[in-house]
């Protein structure tokens, strides 16, 4: 196997690509040219990988490659370029028409911080004479140009890290918010004594943020490390990662989207939402499982666990509780090995009007809601309720008793895995997953591993798709939780952010538990339990039977769109409605029954029928006996 992988986020270079990469980029690169054989490139191949992945937003200043000279196709171009040890570390720069063959780094410090440090320096100093136009500075500004900016109004942030001559964390932050916008990050240094005096500094490293409206303030960052800035300039409102033109355009909170209004609710990211847990819930089981018009074998044991674990950890609502619980145990205690959808949907819209049973069926995003109706939503939901229910399985360790999946540390992950790869409705998601389950799932041993094995995989997906189509410019995908979150969280480790994950396991049982899950914005509409439903299936399709309300919220992906569903925008009314054909049913003396009714009725009716046959034959085998004990021969 190859050192280097498309996933990771390094640019894969060979002989056909190398040289037209280089030559005349927009960026500088720095590349290692290595051999998969020699032992020195395996050991140093992670931390390549990471520095790659730490230095991911710089892409546009600069790119890192890997070259494998061991490689048959690339013996000529390693030859060409005269590599003749492994690893050999080689520096570009940008827009050079020069063709040479770069400039090699023959320091023996390779650590990451080093090597970091290696590409500012690439950068301002070996690209200095022809800066490209769209690269901001690295220098330091001068004071003049910084104070000016004091009571005056501008269209956008702009941050300034004053620092000593020698520190790079302004360069670095700077570098970091390349691919933002919003904000400009300068860089000043501690020696000029009349900013510092006007800005009152008195200890570096410091930033100072200078507002729109003219206004200035002190950065206030609990530790003063490049990944609390950048994260908190990041995050700041009216900031966000720029759009290739490609890119679909989106809201703002409150603007309109093809004539619906769109509802901005406001929310905390320090709190869970039970709306969005619930929406999740609402999609899952009537859309998403509606694409399976039944389910037998694997399928429906996995349906079956997915029920369990959420019927026995899920800390919801009664209504909802309970309505997974029927649906549990109407599961367990049906004896079928294929379930046709349409009954579990019955029994998901509570059909038999029991009392207290009830799962909303209206979406509202909250903590989920996207920036425009394609973006976040369900696949946000469906992260926030496995990681609910981590947390859930180990602060509740008794909750799975007497279910089969007891005793197990890995009952929920085990769980969400199959579901992700059965039913979710993106399969590359579900492909990912699974890769990242096959390498390092059978390494949890706890539940408290496991709470911390799925946010380290949240974060390894968050990390693979920042700056992707599927980002929301409003929520840029980050390693999470960010610094204003989870403070203790965060260290720096020889120049590397690193997680204190004792901290961030204590933060995720807090976030994630039952008392951080606000009930704001739940739908409170549930409706009176009346006498059991029995509709016409021609009859006009009426909530719960078939139709499902999605708000404007909503608009399910392609990938995850139900082949059978028709998607129909209602005139007049700002609501997207999802209908679905008309079931199959029965119609009895113009009575519909409905599918739990059918299988209960044939349940019965073969209850019955066993119980006839015990009867018949009790009674035979008495009455032979009957006869043989009075049976006298008259002689
Ligand atoms: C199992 C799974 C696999 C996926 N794979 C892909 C894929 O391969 N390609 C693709 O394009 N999309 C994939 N998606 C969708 C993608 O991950 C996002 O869910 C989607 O883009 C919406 O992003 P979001 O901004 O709402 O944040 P999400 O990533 O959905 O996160 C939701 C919320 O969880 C919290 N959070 C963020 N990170 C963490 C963490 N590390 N630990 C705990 N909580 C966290 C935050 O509050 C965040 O708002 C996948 C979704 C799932 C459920």
């Amino acid at each position: 196997t190859r050192l280097y992988t498309e996933e990771d986020p390094v640019v894969i270079l060979t002989s056909d690509t190398l040289k037209q990469s280089l030559q005349n980029s927009s960026t500088a690169w720095l590349v290692q040219f290595y051999s998969s054989w020699c032992g020195h490139c395996i050991q140093y191949s992670p931390t390549w990988k990471a520095l790659a992945g730490d230095v991911k937003d710089w892409s546009q200043a600069i790119l890192i490659g890997v070259v494998d000279c061991a490689h048959e196709k690339n013996f000529d171009i390693c030859k060409e370029f005269g590599i003749h040890f492994y690893p050999t570390f080689r520096y570009f720069k940008a827009h050079d028409t020069t063709n040479d063959f770069g400039k090699t780094y023959r320091g023996a410090d390779r650590e990451l911080q080093t090597v970091r440090h290696l590409m500012v320096n690439i950068l301002q100093n070996h690209t200095r004479p022809n800066w490209p136009a769209n690269w901001p500075p690295l220098d330091p500004v001068r004071s003049e140009d910084i104070l000016s900016l004091i009571g005056k109004k501008t269209e956008h942030y702009t941050a300034v890290i004053v620092e000593e001559e020698v520190s790079y964390i302004g360069r670095e932050v700077i570098l970091d918010l390349m691919p933002y916008e919003g904000l400009t990050v300068k860089r000043a240094v501690n020696s000029d004594k009349l900013l510092m005096e006007k800005l009152g500094i008195t200890s570096v490293p410091t930033a100072h943020l200078f507002h729109p409206n003219g206004t200035h303030t002190v950065m206030h960052v609990q530790k003063r490390l490049r990944f609390f800035f950048s994260s908190f300039l990041k995050l700041l409102p009216g900031v966000h990662r720029k759009q290739s033109t490609s890119s679909p355009q989106h809201l703002k909170p409150g603007s309109k989207e093809q004539g619906a209004q769109v509802e901005w609710k406001d929310f905390t990211k320090s709190e869970v939402y039970m709306a969005d847990l619930e929406s999740g819930l609402h999609y899952l089981l009537r859309v998403e499982l509606a694409t399976h018009k039944t389910l037998e074998g694997e399928e429906l044991k996995i349906f079956k666990d997915f029920v369990t674990v959420v019927a026995k950890l899920f800390p919801g609502r009664q209504s909802v509780v309970k309505l997974l619980e029927t649906l549990l145990e109407w599961l367990v205690s049906l004896p079928l090995e294929k379930i046709p959808y349409d009954a579990i949907l019955d029994l998901v819209n509570n059909k038999m009007r029991i009392s207290g049973l009830y799962l909303s069926d209206r979406v509202q995003w909250v903590g989920c809601q996207g920036s425009s109706v394609a973006l976040r939503g369900y696949p946000c939901s469906l992260w926030t309720l496995f990681h609910v229910l981590t947390v859930q399985a180990s602060s509740r360790p008794d909750a799975l008793a007497n279910t089969g999946l007891e005793e197990d540390p890995l009952a929920v992950l085990q769980t969400m895995r199959r579901y992700i790869g059965t039913f979710f409705g993106c399969q590359e998601c579900g492909k990912h997953f699974e890769e990242m389950a096959l390498e390092s799932l059978n390494q949890v041993k706890s539940v408290d591993e496991a709470v911390l094995w799925l946010w380290r995989k949240h974060n390894q997906v968050n990390a693979r798709l920042a700056g992707s189509m599927s980002e929301d410019p409003m929520f840029p995908k980050t390693l999470w939780p960010t610094p204003d979150l989870c403070p203790s969280c965060h260290e720096e480790q020889d120049g590397l952010h690193v997680w204190n994950e004792q901290m961030v396991l204590a933060f995720l049982k807090q976030h994630y538990g039952a008392s951080n899950i606000s009930p704001k914005y739940t739908s409170s509409s549930q409706p009176e339990p009346g006498p059991p439903a029995l509709e016409h299936p021609d009859a006009p399709v009426t909530q719960p039977h078939g139709k499902i309300h999605l708000n404007q919220n909503v608009k399910p992906s392609p990938e995850n769109h139900p082949k059978h569903l028709k998607r129909t925008h209602i005139a007049g009314d700002q609501e997207t409605a999802v209908q679905r054909e008309p079931r199959p049913g029965m119609t009895i003396l113009g009575l519909g029954f409905s599918s739990v009714d059918m299988s209960l009725c044939v349940l019965l009716y073969a209850l019955s029928c066993v119980f006839l046959m015990v009867m018949f034959f009790f009674f035979r085998v008495r009455s032979k006996r009957w006869k043989s004990r009075n049976y006298r021969p008259y002689v």
